[in-house]
């Protein structure tokens, strides 16, 4: 079975990422960062980038991950926090461990694109 169809779908994910950004502006650590974010938009670039690299029929048409992070002050202990945040809300979606990490193994890499100072 694909990751998508793990993951409940698209209904699945537009519940996992409400929840997850919902988390990030809840979060001490990750607040900050999303005070001035767009929630709406973010949490439908999740959907559609999360449905995209689990094999879901979604395009993700948003900005590079580059691009998206460039002017962000970003280090590695907000990637880090934001990684734990995510994990709390598959948690409280009740997604497989073996599922959640599967997906972390594929965000796993982005760090190169959005960490930012180093
Ligand atoms: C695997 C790691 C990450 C992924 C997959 C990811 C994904 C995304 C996506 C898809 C967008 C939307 C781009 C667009 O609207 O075109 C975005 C924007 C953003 N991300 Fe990330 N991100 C990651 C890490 C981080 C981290 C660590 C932080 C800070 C703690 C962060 C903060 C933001 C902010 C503030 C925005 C802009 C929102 C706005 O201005 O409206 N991201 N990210």
């Amino acid at each position: 079975d694909s990751l998508y169809a793990a993951f409940g779908e698209k209904a699945g994910l537009v519940r996992l990422m409400d929840d997850f950004v919902q988390r990030l502006e809840a979060d001490g650590r990750t607040a900050p960062h999303f005070k001035d974010a767009n929630k709406q938009r973010l949490k439908e670039q999740l959907v559609d980038q999360v449905c995209q690299l689990s094999g879901g029929p979604c395009v993700y048409r948003g900005a590079d991950m580059k691009t998206a992070h460039a002017n962000l002050d970003i280090r590695k202990s907000d990637f880090n926090a934001l990684v734990e945040v995510l994990q709390q809300s598959m948690d409280a979606q009740g997604i497989p461990f073996r599922v959640q990490n599967q997906l972390l193994a594929k965000l796993a890499p982005m760090h190169r694109d959005t960490i930012t100072v180093r």
